[in-house]
């Protein structure tokens, strides 16, 4: 058998090895282990969609909810005691994965993961950033309107005096060069592999595939794992009988805005995007 799992689990350091996995292990054999994998970002580029494809494969074992344990101070200063007591219990063989977005565009999250494991795989998950800004202005949108607060048009947000509003979130956080800048600081690009977001969304299976690659996993994820659902609109996963698609909230409508706007858009990220392409040698079919 190919030894897929040689490269495991890239922990490099003394400290780390003592406190990477808890030896406190279940009956049947599982023990939580630090993450092997992380799945840093973009917000709303895709993430829990990556993780619950990566999830289909058997040597993954995911932390399911979003631990912001390298953003939030509160989190950090918990210790990595505490993020390990976060984890999945899992098998030897398994790799453990955590997704939260909030990692890539954080100052402090790229030197905070590499005191950890300097070694460890990224994943970033990107998708054109103005799709992104517009993903992002429907997640704030809902989550006002969850909370019966009213929210401003998209437009209101996007200019500022007929001018495009540069100070808006929403635009700064598909600034991808700069982001990516402070993470290779840190990291090779050889450890950083980039989801292509917009082909995962159109096409998951081939994306998921370079990924497996990426991770040194077996050949596992299948075509069969995967099939169009029409009323939603996008793929659904199928994994031993069972289907399921992403919570209603993922796959959501984003508002229309007008072709002027679009251009003022375009013409913005132009450069921004040549700077990432450049930075990462790699392109995109980015607007
Ligand atoms: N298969 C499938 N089903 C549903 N949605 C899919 C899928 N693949 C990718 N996506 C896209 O994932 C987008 C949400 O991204 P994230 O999960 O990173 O969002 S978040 O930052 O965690 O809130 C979400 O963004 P919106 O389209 O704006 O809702 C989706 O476009």
């Amino acid at each position: 058998e190919k030894n897929y799992m040689s490269t495991f689990p890239f922990v490099n350091d003394e400290e780390i090895r003592k406190t990477s996995f808890k030896n406190v292990s279940h009956p049947n054999g599982t023990s939580q282990y630090l993450p092997h994998i992380l799945i840093i970002g973009v917000r709303k580029g895709g993430t829990r969609a990556l993780l619950e494809m990566l999830s289909l494969h058997s040597h993954i074992s995911a932390a399911e909810s979003e631990i912001h344990f390298f953003d939030l101070e509160d989190q950090y200063k918990r210790g990595l005691e505490w993020y390990l007591d976060q984890m999945p219990f899992s098998y030897p063989h398994q790799l453990t994965v955590e997704k939260t977005p909030a990692y890539f565009t954080s100052d402090v999250v790229p030197e905070r993961v590499y005191n950890m494991n300097s070694t460890i795989r990224l994943l970033l998950i990107l998708r054109d950033p103005i799709e992104r800004v517009l993903s992002d202005y429907t997640q704030v949108f809902y989550n006002h309107k969850q909370k019966n607060k009213s929210y401003p048009a998209v437009e209101d947000l996007l200019l500022k005096n007929d001018e495009l509003n540069t100070d808006y979130k929403a635009i700064n956080r598909s600034l991808y060069h700069i982001f990516m800048e402070n993470w290779l600081k840190y990291f090779p690009l050889k450890n950083i592999y980039i989801v292509d977001g917009d082909r995962l969304i159109k096409d998951p299976f081939p994306e998921m595939q370079k990924v497996e690659r990426f991770l040194n996993l077996s050949p596992q994820i299948n075509v069969s794992n995967f099939y169009f659902n029409k009323t939603k609109g996008f793929y659904c996963l199928r994994d031993s009988g069972r289907d399921r698609c992403l919570h209603e909230s993922k796959g959501r409508a984003h508002p229309q805005i007008k072709p002027f706007l679009l251009g003022k858009l375009r013409d913005y990220f132009h450069e921004p995007n040549k700077k990432f392409f450049e930075l990462v040698g790699q392109t995109f079919d980015w607007l």
